[in-house]
């Protein structure tokens, strides 16, 4: 199951992207916003974010006017490893390297078509289990 939410600067984008979930038959539960009306995007990230530390998820995807600051309210939580990615090299290494959980993306920045090539990627990529990456995780979440 994928956790899906934004603000209303990332609405736009997710409406399509749970199209092409739906397309594709992923599961995924949306966690708002419902409209484009003004919001404020630390309490979507909160909410995806929860429904992954509680394992109701198994990883989301976040999107904001830029991605940025949806991604720096996901990476304050702890377990949580949020990497925006707007190119496909960076989805594919996040999820092989860093064994990101949350996929954050911006809507005013990046076209949705291009979106949907990362969260493809980004969903179908495994970890690599490498022992420098595992030690490097292990690291992050130490602190
Ligand atoms: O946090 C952001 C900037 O990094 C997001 O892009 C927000 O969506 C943006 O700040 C919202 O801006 P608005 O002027 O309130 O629409």
């Amino acid at each position: 199951m994928i956790a899906i939410g934004s603000d209303h600067g990332g609405f736009q984008l997710k409406q399509e992207i749970i199209e092409y979930l739906e397309a594709n038959k992923v599961e995924y539960k949306d966690y708002g916003c419902y409209d484009e009306k003004s919001c404020d995007y630390p309490d979507f990230a909160k909410k995806v974010c929860n429904a992954i530390v509680n394992k109701e998820c198994e990883k989301g995807i976040l999107i904001c006017g830029t991605g940025i600051g949806i991604s720096i309210t996901a990476n304050k939580i702890k377990g949580i490893r949020a990497a925006l990615c707007h190119d496909c090299f960076s989805a594919k290494a996040t999820r092989e390297h860093n064994n990101a959980n949350i996929l954050a993306l911006g809507g005013r920045i990046v076209g949705s078509e291009l979106a949907k090539m990362i969260v493809d990627i980004f969903l179908n990529t495994e970890f690599s289990n490498d022992e420098r990456h595992i030690r490097r995780i292990n690291k992050i979440e130490s602190n």
